[in-house]
């Protein structure tokens, strides 16, 4: 079935050899084509540092389809449009051979000069790429210029800042795509639909009906063999500065005064100014930081046994939080978040808690009335549930809770999309609603900032502090039960088809 046609366009990978381009984004270009949404007129230039002939790397774009897709009809005539051209992109030489190989590409392809840089790798090298893009002469093409960033963009943000700076000397914002994936998963683009195009929630959306609001993001696996990058980033850069301060920001923003890219960013970056600031001593009220050790059976090892990683490491495997927005709506709300890894399930789960309603008639001893929930589940189950109390089928008046649920998958019986295929054709398309501005990361690193000083300043003695397997460190739960509050329990919360 043929989705929204794309312009011609050449997309060129740097990183084209590592593991995300093999993992994420061959396959979502590949179903875009299975889809019909990439016309004939594409190509993608494949660049990486390794010495490999152009049939090595159609070989690895074969392989990575073989696994990821179920559909193999198509793969050849798929890498027909796939070359590759080996490049060290500290080498400033060789840029003009890459300028040569977009050229041909373009002419054959008659892709009229669009062309999407897509920077697949480490972000040291990104300034060193954007420079010599400018420079030799690859941006001065009579098509569009896209630059597709990948995560993290900086460190803290004096360093985001720096390539920030860096960046803009070859490309305006306006063309600039940082990725947030979470930004491209079904049911984080629906957050806007269930708020917006429903009487029944926006009118509540605030604090006078909104108790509470918890988001996780859960992970059963470790860090792997990702210590290396994981050691300098820990929780708190890798989910929350991005991932988890995008969702906030997608619950709390107002409604936009249109669906422009302009307007939701705007609303957005107006809920990440108005984030409380929590910094010294305060982090240790809002904040909770976690390290796994290993499990009690000794089969899942701790943190610290991972290869590239500090034995004494202070890095935070686990983060837990407690967000306060400082405006009208959202004035003495709690926005609940955490995350980590080697936890109990894999979920992402968004619960909207409405306050107790003012006199409880059904009361008696023996049960209370459940409170309203709205769960938005973005993965892995995709769905909304709506936990209301309802009359128990019986003599009298005793309540039981009922949930009304819509699961995405069973009613629009198909898998949605993987977030990086609709990233990508948003970028083709031109749409950068999905992707982060400046000013939401510089935003995000302000507040993000502030909590990693007072912990890069205090060690903490209790690491490991949680098993492997398990929900996080017991204090994750004090941060709620002194407010009154507790955090449900994701892994029962699933969406029922
Ligand atoms: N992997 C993932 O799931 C995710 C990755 N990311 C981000 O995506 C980016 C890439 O990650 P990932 O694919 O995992 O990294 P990899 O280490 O697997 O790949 C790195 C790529 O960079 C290339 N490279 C390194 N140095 C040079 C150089 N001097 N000149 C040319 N090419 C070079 C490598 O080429 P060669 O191997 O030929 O040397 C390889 O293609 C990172 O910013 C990461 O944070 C973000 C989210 C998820
Ligand atoms: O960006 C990242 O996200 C993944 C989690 O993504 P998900 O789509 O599987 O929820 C996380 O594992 C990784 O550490 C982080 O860099």
């Amino acid at each position: 079935m043929k989705q929204t046609s794309t312009p011609p366009t050449l997309i060129m990978i740097f990183g084209a050899t590592g593991d995300l381009a093999k993992r994420k984004l061959y396959p979502s270009l590949y179903q875009l084509y299975l889809k019909g949404s990439l016309e004939k007129q594409f190509a993608v230039l494949g660049i990486g540092r390794r010495e490999w002939s152009n049939e090595q790397f159609i070989q690895h774009i074969r392989d990575s389809l073989m696994t990821a897709s179920s559909n193999h009809d198509h793969i050849e005539s798929f890498i027909e449009h796939c070359v590759y051209e080996s490049h060290d992109v500290e080498d400033s030489s060789s840029y003009i051979n890459l300028r040569n190989k977009a050229d041909e590409l373009d002419e054959k392809f008659n892709l009229q000069g669009n062309r999407i840089f897509y920077l697949a790798m480490a972000p040291e090298f990104f300034g060193t790429i954007t420079d010599h893009l400018k420079s030799e002469g690859l941006t001065d093409n009579k098509g569009f210029c896209r630059l597709v960033i990948e995560k993290p963009f900086g460190h803290n943000l004096p360093s985001a800042n720096i390539l920030n700076d860096q960046i803009r000397q070859s490309f305006p914002e306006k063309s600039i795509y940082r990725i947030d994936h979470y930004l491209g998963k079904e049911m984080v683009q629906n957050i806007e639909v269930i708020r917006f195009a429903n009487a029944l929630f926006e009118p509540l959306w605030n604090s006078r009906f909104i108790s509470n609001i918890q988001i996780t993001s859960s992970e059963v696996l470790g860090v792997e063999e990702r210590g290396r990058y994981y050691e300098k980033s820990g929780a708190l850069r890798d989910m929350v500065q991005n991932h988890m301060l995008q969702m906030v920001a997608l619950l709390a923003m107002e409604p936009p005064i249109s669906l422009s890219t302009d307007e939701i960013r705007s609303e957005k970056v107006r809920v990440l100014r108005a984030l409380r600031p929590v910094e010294g001593k305060d982090v240790d009220d809002y904040f909770v930081r976690g390290q796994y050790g290993p499990d009690q059976n000794g089969e899942q090892k701790g943190y610290r046994e991972n290869s590239n990683v500090d034995p004494a490491s202070n890095t935070e495997t686990y983060v837990a939080g407690k967000v306060m927005i400082d405006n009208f709506r959202w004035a003495g709300v709690p926005f609940y978040i955490r995350t980590g890894k080697s936890m109990t399930v894999k979920s992402t789960k968004i619960v909207v808690q409405f306050k107790d309603i003012p006199m409880n008639l059904y009361y008696n001893k023996e049960h209370s009335l459940d409170p309203n929930l709205l769960v938005i589940h973005i993965q892995p189950d995709e769905g909304i549930t709506l936990h209301l109390n309802a009359k128990k089928t019986a003599q009298g008046i005793d309540t039981d809770s009922v949930k009304l649920s819509y699961s995405a998958s069973s009613v629009d019986g198909i898998n949605t999309p993987e977030a990086y295929e609709k990233l990508l054709l948003d970028c083709i398309l031109g749409d950068a609603t999905n992707f982060t501005h400046w000013d939401e990361v510089r935003h995000s690193w302000s507040f993000v900032d502030k909590i990693s000083d007072h912990w890069e300043k205090t060690k903490d003695a209790s690491f490991p502090n949680y098993s492997a397997g398990t929900m996080g460190p017991e204090r994750s739960d004090w941060l709620l039960e002194k407010e009154g509050f507790e955090w449900w329990p994701i892994g029962e919360l699933d969406v029922e088809e």
